[in-house]
């Protein structure tokens, strides 16, 4: 989120939703809800004059569930006990900020067929599919790993015959004479799999072994997540994950505060998130633009800044994020894409310097200049310019491309946009947007110290009077921005 900007909270205190989600003006009211539906009613006590709910009670949150998906959304569902129960106004909001990538032309869209999507994980309760189908009539393949998730996924698509059609259920799990192979990434039609399987091209999954993403993160020792599942010549508008989160069952612990259950093998895999969505990024490198957009949820803030430089590094076109905001606990939405912008454009023109400056103050104790120094190099490295630091000048020298520079601007190493602020449409679809011309720019990075816990950043571009010199005040806001969230307090 920008600097100054309030995060614009409505409905339940606590929550930000998305304006278009329905409750984000009208929080359920359970009073109303407890009169249309006496299931509900036992679980309505009144706190003062405000009906409540005991959000640590199971029972209460899933009959929630139940009848907000059948009263707002016409939707018949269950799941049995302990299984993850979702909360439908934070669910919603993911579905929400995908139909904002779809329709946003950041990527060309495919106008006409109708849209198609992958949910990675469905769960037993099958929340996105269901959503998905019934809000915007989205067509869905939606794989999960465990009997009881297929099971009960399957069961509440058939309970809903009006959208049934749309949503496909399958099993992400390699057949049983593959089962040996399952961390190997292919392409496999499993429909012609007991016949052939197409291996991934040598040189393909070289890279993909040998890509640093294996070096730093940690592993995916799983069932395969989408090599291996979608099948040949099948492509997707988009996929999305509520991906299992923790590395233990402890780790997941239990908020005390509520309770949505949740089972070992929904809530836990070996690496927790991190891995769970490099393999997915993986996934993605191999089938590229079979998907226009690769999307998934996040539970921590510092696998996010890990996986975007990891993404710059693949060599996606694009990254966009946002912040999933729900009583106490913050998720974080990912997507990439591997297919050309729409437009080349960076954000709006701002004042043209060749010099530029800021201060870095309130350095907190364990950082020192080179710590800040060093920083500097691997923010205009992530994405793919080429430095020269000088430890005993302390300064940095960046030549970095027209798209490279693009790339840090438009969507760089910049924090989250909650899902109210839709800053990148507006940038991206601003008339006043501006081209980015070819050529390279040049500039150096200096690093003082003015005194204990402040240091002045210095940017100076090399090609004075140049006509980039606005591209480069753009780059050097988001360094500034960058710089400030990292090592200020
Ligand atoms: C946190 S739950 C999400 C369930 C549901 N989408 C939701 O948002 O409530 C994660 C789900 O991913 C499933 N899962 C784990 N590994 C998987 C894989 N390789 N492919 C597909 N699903 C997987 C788990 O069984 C679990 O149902």
């Amino acid at each position: 989120m920008g600097k100054g900007k309030k995060r614009a909270r409505s409905g339940p205190p606590g929550s930000t939703n998305h304006p278009s989600n329905r409750y984000s003006d009208n929080p359920p009211d359970f009073a109303v809800l407890a009169s249309l539906y006496p299931s509900f009613k036992p679980f309505v006590f009144f706190s003062g004059a405000r009906p409540r709910i005991d959000w640590t009670d199971y029972n209460a949150t899933r009959e929630l569930t139940r009848i907000l998906l059948l009263h707002d959304h016409s939707l018949n569902w269950w799941i049995p006990d302990g299984q993850l129960c979702p909360t439908v106004p934070n669910r919603s909001n993911y579905i929400h900020w995908i139909n904002d990538l779809l329709s946003s032309e950041i990527i060309p869209s495919c106008s006409g067929s109708k849209v198609k999507g992958f949910d990675i994980g469905t769960g037993a309760n099958c929340i996105y599919p269901l959503l998905g189908a019934s809000l915007f009539g989205w067509i869905f393949v939606a794989s999960d790993v465990t009997a009881v998730a297929l099971e009960w996924a399957a069961k509440n698509v058939q309970s809903n015959p009006h959208i049934s059609d749309l949503i496909e259920i399958r099993d992400s799990k390699p057949l049983p004479d593959h089962s040996s192979e399952s961390h190997v990434p292919e392409v496999v039609d499993r429909e012609s799999q007991k016949h052939s399987s197409q291996t991934i091209p040598a040189e393909e999954t070289t890279t993909l072994h040998s890509d640093s993403l294996d070096d730093v993160n940690k592993s995916y020792m799983g069932p395969p997540i989408l090599l291996g599942v979608v099948k040949e010549n099948e492509t997707f508008d988009f996929c999305m994950s509520n991906p299992p989160f923790f590395e233990t069952f402890g780790e997941a612990g239990l908020n005390p505060k509520t309770s949505c259950g949740g089972t070992p093998e929904e809530m836990v895999c070996n690496g927790g998130e991190q891995a769970f969505v490099t393999r997915i990024i993986q996934d993605s490198i191999i089938l590229r633009q079979r998907f226009r957009w690769y999307t998934s949820m996040l539970g921590k803030k510092a696998n996010l800044k890990l996986l975007i430089s990891k993404l710059w590094e693949v060599g996606v076109t694009v990254v966009k994020t946002t912040e999933f905001v729900q009583g106490q606990t913050s998720r974080w939405g990912l997507a990439w894409s591997f297919i050309p912008t729409a437009r080349k454009i960076i954000s709006p023109p701002v004042a043209k310097k060749s010099i530029s400056s800021f201060m870095l103050e309130g350095i907190t104790r364990q950082y020192s200049a080179a710590d800040v120094l060093q920083s500097v190099e691997e923010f205009f490295k992530s994405c793919g310019a080429s430095c020269k630091l000088n430890s005993s000048t302390f300064s940095v020298d960046i030549v970095a491309s027209s798209d490279q520079c693009n790339i840090i601007s438009k969507n760089g190493i910049r924090d989250v946009e909650t899902v109210r602020s839709h800053g990148y449409e507006k940038q991206s679809l601003d008339s006043s947007s501006l081209q980015v011309p070819e050529d390279n720019l040049s500039f150096r990075i200096l690093v003082f110290q003015q005194m204990p816990g402040t240091l002045l950043i210095k940017g100076s571009l090399q090609q004075k009077d140049s006509p980039l010199s606005g591209l480069f005040s753009v780059v050097f806001c988001s360094l500034e921005e960058s710089m400030k969230s990292k090592f200020c307090r």
